[in-house]
């Protein structure tokens, strides 16, 4: 240990020590004041400030902070060191520099997005342009109350002042456990950036595997959230991820960051409520087994599959010229005579219809049109010369009103998007050129589906716009912020839906092309999804450091994509090196093909991996083969799609539900040619399996693997089982 370093250690401690009895000061002092139980208002909101405030020192007194900076600004005498953490703490006498600063401050943002260099740098805070010099950046770690590490990552006064990975790759080598988790000690500059990006933007991040694409989208949560205050509130911003088990993967990381409420559903779950239909959604396991269960498929991935058209802005068009025809058509013919020799002529209808409820979305305008025609009859009938009259002309009037409200249109959802695909008759007056253009293929099965009331994933979209243009939304239902997770299988149509929802265009969506398995229905390019919106309400950010996976892991998943996808999204690793990834034959002398996965488990778990899957091709194959090893596996797990809860430890699941989550160790079954085609679909599939792994990643296979997977330097790819 050198000498600098024991010094640098035993300042930190000294000011941990410093710091936590402050902290502890504080604490004790609030938690002397007896809490506020009584009734007056403003009393229980300083109590609950108080309480607040409680929670957060006593996190905050088990691990402070975790990073320090020297900077000294232009107009500074001196250099200060800034001590920053999880949670800001401000010192009991509020002198100068608050004891801790919360990792979201303007002045924080030194702190990742300084790259070294003998240039003075800037940061942005609310008074302006602040400038300046750094002088050290350190990294510490603190577990409970208890010094274990101080890397300096930065040193002015050093040899070599270069900011250093070695912290990031400390942390990154890592086990995993069953939760994603923060990562506000090592954000790196491009993922700082995004992180602060201003509210008012739909962000769209391309990122790699493993470039933290999830985690960093969750901190943006956490920075809008102390940046604006005022304006956002945790309750109304949403994360949509592609299932429940993923969400549940995620689902510490904002806690963590002492943020919490923040809504989570699948796009499908929040949909079906909105639309508040009464019939489940058709299991989309038979979409799923479509696409994956049979090797192959891109020669039908063109735009007239029903999940691409569905999701194109071409049935968006198709929808708003119905309700336009609509609103047009919706008047019945003729005048309105609640009963013989009174009448209501239609021009004045029509004028309270196109003048007075103008502003109303159609369901609300005929409402509103009903109720003034119901007022008009009451005043008719004020003017009955007898009470016998006024009986006979009001239960008359009673039935006209009725069947009059009947000869509108329904505005209905669902009837309407029946129209549309011809499988009930459109409205009177709206014109059949409408159902051009969709394709036959598409008008098929969507006629066969709507026939038996199959509501599929892809039908939310336009379902949700028809409600959208019928009733408009609520203020309840809009949302401060919105992010999509995995949004490569997002289609424009959604976006575009999602866009009225939302405040400001205020959206992070992200994704990885590279990983568009689900390109039956989700965008090809990221220009599908950006040309929705104004150049100046969109920001595109790309992400090409992969953190997850080792050197090693990284240069054969980026082989697969030269050589399977002819992609240019090449993952550029951290230089953290790890064992090679080995491609196993399977041994006939070990075994039948489980005897042999068997074994390749029993041996990665002598390694003290935390977590280890078992990736199979399909969900079949996933579930024969857990029956089969369960019995010699303890705590071996099926990951099927309807789980709701993600475990950790041993998993066996297919490919496709492996997306977005990560183990320590991944082993992929039958990388054959008797299981993968030389396409590119089942490139893009094979290399998201491969960019689960963190460190180790066994690729075991049947006679041929597919050309992907060949040729791979000696360095990045062996053969055979370890001696
Ligand atoms: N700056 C960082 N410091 C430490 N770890 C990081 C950093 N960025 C990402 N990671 C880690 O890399 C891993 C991948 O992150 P994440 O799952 O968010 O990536 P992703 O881009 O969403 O991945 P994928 O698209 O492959 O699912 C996680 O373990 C995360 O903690």
């Amino acid at each position: 240990m050198g000498e600098d370093f024991q010094s640098a250690y035993q300042e930190e401690e000294k000011r941990l020590n410093e710091a936590i009895s402050e902290i502890d000061r504080q604490l004790e002092r609030l938690q002397g004041i007896d809490v506020y139980t009584g009734h007056d208002f403003t009393e229980q909101i300083l109590e609950a400030s108080r309480e607040e405030k409680r929670i957060a020192l006593a996190k905050s007194l088990q691990e402070p902070y975790f990073g320090r900076l020297d900077f000294q600004g232009k107009q500074d005498q001196e250099r200060k060191p800034l001590y920053i953490g999880k949670i800001g703490v401000d010192r009991e006498v509020v002198a100068e520099q608050p004891l801790v600063i919360d990792w979201r401050a303007p002045v924080a943002s030194l702190f990742y997005s300084f790259t070294g260099g003998e240039e003075s740098t800037t940061y942005e805070a609310p008074e302006g342009l602040i400038e300046g010099l750094v002088f050290l950046k350190r990294n510490v770690v603190i577990r409970k109350q208890i010094l274990e590490r101080v890397a300096d990552t930065y040193n002015r006064e050093s040899e070599q002042p270069a900011v250093s990975d070695e912290f990031l790759v400390y942390r990154l080598g890592e086990n995993k456990d069953n939760r994603l988790r923060d990562i506000v000690s090592t954000i790196q500059a491009e993922q700082d950036q995004i992180i602060r990006a201003a509210k008012n933007t739909a962000l769209i991040i391309q990122g790699v595997a493993g470039s933290g694409k999830t985690t960093v989208a969750l901190h943006r949560l956490a920075f809008l959230l102390y940046q604006y205050k005022e304006q956002v509130t945790a309750e109304k911003m949403i994360i949509f991820a592609p299932n429940h088990m993923f969400l549940d993967y995620i689902s510490d990381v904002l806690p963590e960051l002492g943020v919490g409420d923040i809504q989570q559903s699948t796009f499908a779950d929040w949909a079906m409520d909105i639309l508040d239909l009464n019939f489940p959604l058709a299991d989309a396991s038979e979409t799923l087994h479509y696409w994956f269960e049979r090797e192959g498929g891109t020669s039908e991935l063109n735009d007239d599959v029903p999940g691409r058209f569905k999701g194109s802005l071409i049935l968006m068009k198709m929808i708003s010229s119905l309700i336009e025809s609509l609103e047009h058509t919706s008047v019945p013919e003729g005048d309105f005579t609640p009963w013989e020799g009174k009448v209501l002529s239609r021009d004045k209808i029509l004028y309270w219809y196109h003048e007075e409820y103008k502003p109303y979305p159609l369901a609300k305008r005929k409402e509103r049109v009903m109720a003034r025609i119901h007022r008009w009859v009451e005043m008719e009938l004020k003017k009955s010369p007898s009470e016998k009259i006024y009986k006979e002309h009001k239960k008359k009037a009673t039935q006209r009103e009725k069947s009059y409200a009947v000869k509108w249109p329904k505005y209905e959802p669902l009837t309407l998007y029946k129209q549309i695909f011809r499988t009930l008759k459109l409205p009177t007056g709206c014109s059949e050129e409408l159902h051009k253009g969709i394709p036959d293929k598409v008008l098929k099965s969507t006629q066969q589906d709507l026939k038996k009331d199959i509501i599929r994933e892809e039908d939310l979209s336009p379902l949700l716009y028809i409600h959208y243009l019928l009733n408009d939304i609520t203020t309840e239902q809009r949302f401060d912020h919105i992010v999509i997770d995995e949004a490569q299988d997002f289609s424009p149509f959604q976006i575009a839906v999602l866009d009225f929802f939302v405040r400001g265009h205020s959206f992070t969506i992200l994704g990885d092309l590279s990983q568009g398995i689900h390109a039956y229905r989700g965008v090809h390019h990221w220009e599908e999804m950006s040309s929705l919106f104004q150049p100046d309400d969109t920001a595109y950010f790309a992400l090409t450091r992969s953190y997850r996976s080792t050197m090693e892991i990284i240069e054969f998943a980026n082989g697969i994509l030269e050589k399977g996808v002819q992609s240019d999204l090449m993952a550029v690793p951290v230089f953290r090196s790890g064992d090679p990834v080995r491609l196993i034959s399977y041994n006939q002398d070990m075994g039948v093909r489980t005897d042999n996965l068997q074994d390749a488990l029993h041996r990665l778990s002598a390694k003290e991996y935390r977590t280890i899957a078992i990736l199979t091709r399909t969900l079949q194959e996933a579930r024969e083969l857990h029956e089969q090893l369960v019995n010699n596996v303890a705590d071996l797990h099926l990951i099927d799609g309807s789980k709701q809860v993600y475990q950790g430890g041993f998993s066996v699941l297919p490919v496709y539900l492996s997306k977005g989550l990560e183990f320590d160790a991944v082993i992929v079954a039958d990388a054959d040619t008797d299981h993968y085609g030389h396409n590119s679909w089942d490139a893009k599939l094979m290399y998201v399996g491969c960019t689960r792994a963190l460190h180790e990643l066994w690729i075991l296979h049947g006679k041929d693997v597919p050309s992907y997977l060949r040729n791979t330097e000696e360095d990045i790819a062996i053969q055979g089982w370890p001696e």
